[in-house]
């Protein structure tokens, strides 16, 4: 039986423990607060990131992390991006010394431009072969619902993405395996950020045209960057890219829709975030997606209006002006 240690008790560690168990491994809940983790325990729930979701008996909880990775054949890491590389710095020396690495993390690290698995190889000083990513459409509450969905399994080992996608899947969440982990993770990272500019469009009152042309433009950007850094084409165009940029996009469910909602309906940044303690990834990486385009001379237009509008006081209704504006082009 695989035996898996979840780091990250948020709602998708949580979702994504209880999928592992029910796909039959036993599974071990890192929370960091231990009152969170005693409750998670004792009453079989987390009340506060998954209310009203029973998990499996095989999900166990605690706020030890030696415990949590004691003999783990897999190490599934799901926390805020940009707070990996402190956590996983004092997690490292607990890991088992052979156990799969699987981020669930959809951002970029501010500064460094680097994606999750590149600060996983870098702190952990494990090969890439050792680790992988998982991204899809998974807006965590469906999953937990048990409502159908698939997803991506990227690694550049495939007997350890075989040997995931047979741990992880249930009659409701279906792994398919890519070797392509450069396009799998950019594709999760952007994607938030053109959730953010979809939510924008939102609050200030337009509608379907407005987002569909925001997600198919959205997704361009997303290839074209992500083909410069070496992700292949047909990644963007599965699940892990158009298949993620569509459900985030779409679902009130998403934070980071939600999050560029409340902006367009005239909200501060600082308010929004006052009003949740919810991870909205684009928030952050919008700055080191952008980062990581200029750095390789990758034109990304939406990531610069959801910057200007999350960074640099730039008002939503200008920041639609600004993108209708350009210079008009082929397609
Ligand atoms: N929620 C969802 O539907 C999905 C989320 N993801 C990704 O999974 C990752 C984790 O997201 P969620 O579980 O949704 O986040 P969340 O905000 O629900 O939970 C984050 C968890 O990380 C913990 N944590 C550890 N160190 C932290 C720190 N320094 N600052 C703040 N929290 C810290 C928190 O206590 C909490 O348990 C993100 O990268 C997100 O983009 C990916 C797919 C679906
Ligand atoms: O990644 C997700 C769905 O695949 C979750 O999106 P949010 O972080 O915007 O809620």
């Amino acid at each position: 039986m695989t035996r898996a240690a979840v780091l990250g008790a948020g709602s998708w560690g949580t979702t994504f423990a209880k999928v592992l168990a029910d796909a039959g491994c036993e599974v071990m809940l890192h929370a960091r607060r231990p009152e969170l983790a005693k409750s998670i325990a004792e009453d079989g729930e987390n009340r506060e990131y998954l209310p009203g979701i029973r998990l499996p008996a095989s999900v166990r909880a605690t706020a030890d992390a030696a415990e949590a990775l004691l003999d783990a054949d897999v190490v599934v890491l799901a926390v805020p991006s940009q707070s990996l590389r402190d956590n996983l710095t004092g997690w490292a020396p607990l890991l088992p010394a052979d156990a799969t690495l699987l981020s669930l993390m959809k951002g970029i690290e501010l500064g460094t431009t680097k994606r999750m698995s590149e600060v996983i190889c870098e702190v952990t000083g494990a090969g890439p072969d050792r680790v992988a990513v998982l991204s899809g459409p998974n807006l965590a509450r469906e999953i937990a619902e048990e409502q159908p969905a698939a997803t991506v399994i990227a690694c550049t080992d495939t007997a350890r993405a075989e040997a995931l996608q047979a741990a992880c899947h249930t009659p409701y969440f279906r792994p398919y395996t890519n070797p392509d982990v450069i396009g799998c993770e950019l594709g999760g990272a952007v994607k938030n950020v053109i959730a953010l500019a979809c939510g924008i469009a939102e609050g200030l009152g337009f509608g379907d045209n407005t987002r569909a042309s925001l997600i198919t433009r959205g997704l361009a950007e997303t290839a074209r960057l992500g083909l410069v850094l070496g992700g292949e084409l047909t990644t963007f165009a599965g699940l892990a890219g158009m298949g993620d940029l569509v459900a985030t996009c779409s679902s009130p469910l998403s934070r980071n829709r939600t999050f560029g909602e409340k902006l367009g309906r005239g909200m501060t940044v600082a308010q929004v975030q006052e009003s949740t303690r919810q991870t909205a990834e684009g928030v952050k990486s919008c700055r080191s997606v952008l980062d990581l385009a200029r750095a390789h001379d990758v034109y990304v237009p939406l990531t610069e209006a959801v910057v200007r509008v999350c960074h640099e006081g730039e008002a939503p209704a200008q920041m639609v002006k600004e993108i209708m504006s350009r210079e008009a082009k082929p397609e």
